[in-house]
């Protein structure tokens, strides 16, 4: 779906589908760079990382192999809970591989650095985090990020796989959802 068929729902259009496409790619250069001869196994967080991990996995040029984990801090609403649930655990057994974690966002830090630590604990050789879009101006807790597509500022985003109550996930490009729809 594209933002025009959105009207006043949207504030402003962030990142466009080509720009978010172009970034993956100078991002799936340097990982490929980094891991070398040894492709790191892909981790998405659903739902959210859906469309980033399609749009990654695709511009790899190795075996992406990609398993998909379902954590949930935010519910319905605009606010992050604070406390992360598993919905569906990974169906690969990660002890002494490397992984990389595929996110749509990392706002509060909470899920992310919850999930990181999650996966060293199962005794993983290395972690790494991808994300398309950080909120460095709302991070609660420290996250060590490897690959940053872009950071954007502490306002509610749509799109590109973000959702506000499952709407929006389809939109091709980033937006900030007008206040008006959640206030
Ligand atoms: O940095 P944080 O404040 O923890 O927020 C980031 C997380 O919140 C969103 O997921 P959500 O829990 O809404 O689930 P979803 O991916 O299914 O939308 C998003 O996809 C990240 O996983
Ligand atoms: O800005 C956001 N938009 C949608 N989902 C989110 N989850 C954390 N931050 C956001
Ligand atoms: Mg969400």
């Amino acid at each position: 779906m594209d933002a025009k068929h959105l009207g006043d729902e949207l504030s402003a259009v962030l990142h466009t589908e080509a720009e978010l496409r172009g970034r993956l790619a100078e991002l799936a250069r340097e990982i490929e760079a980094d891991y070398g001869d040894e492709p790191p196994l892909l981790v998405g967080v659903l739902k959210g990382a859906v469309m980033v991990m399609a749009d990654l996995a695709r511009e790899l040029n190795f075996h992406a192999q990609m398993d998909w984990m379902a954590v949930s801090s935010y519910g319905a609403g605009t606010k992050s809970s604070g406390v992360v649930k598993i919905l569906k655990d990974l169906d690969a057994d990660i002890a002494g591989r490397d992984v990389l974690i595929v996110e749509d966002i990392i706002d509060s830090g909470l899920t992310l650095a919850w999930l990181k630590e999650n996966l060293e604990l199962r005794g993983a050789k290395s972690v790494k985090i991808c994300t398309m879009l950080r909120k460095p101006d709302a991070l609660k807790v420290e996250v060590d990020v490897a690959y940053v597509g872009f950071d954007i500022p502490v306002e509610f985003v749509v799109g590109y796989g973000l959702d506000y109550a499952e709407n929006y996930r389809n939109l091709r490009d980033v937006a900030i959802l007008a206040p008006h729809v959640y206030s």
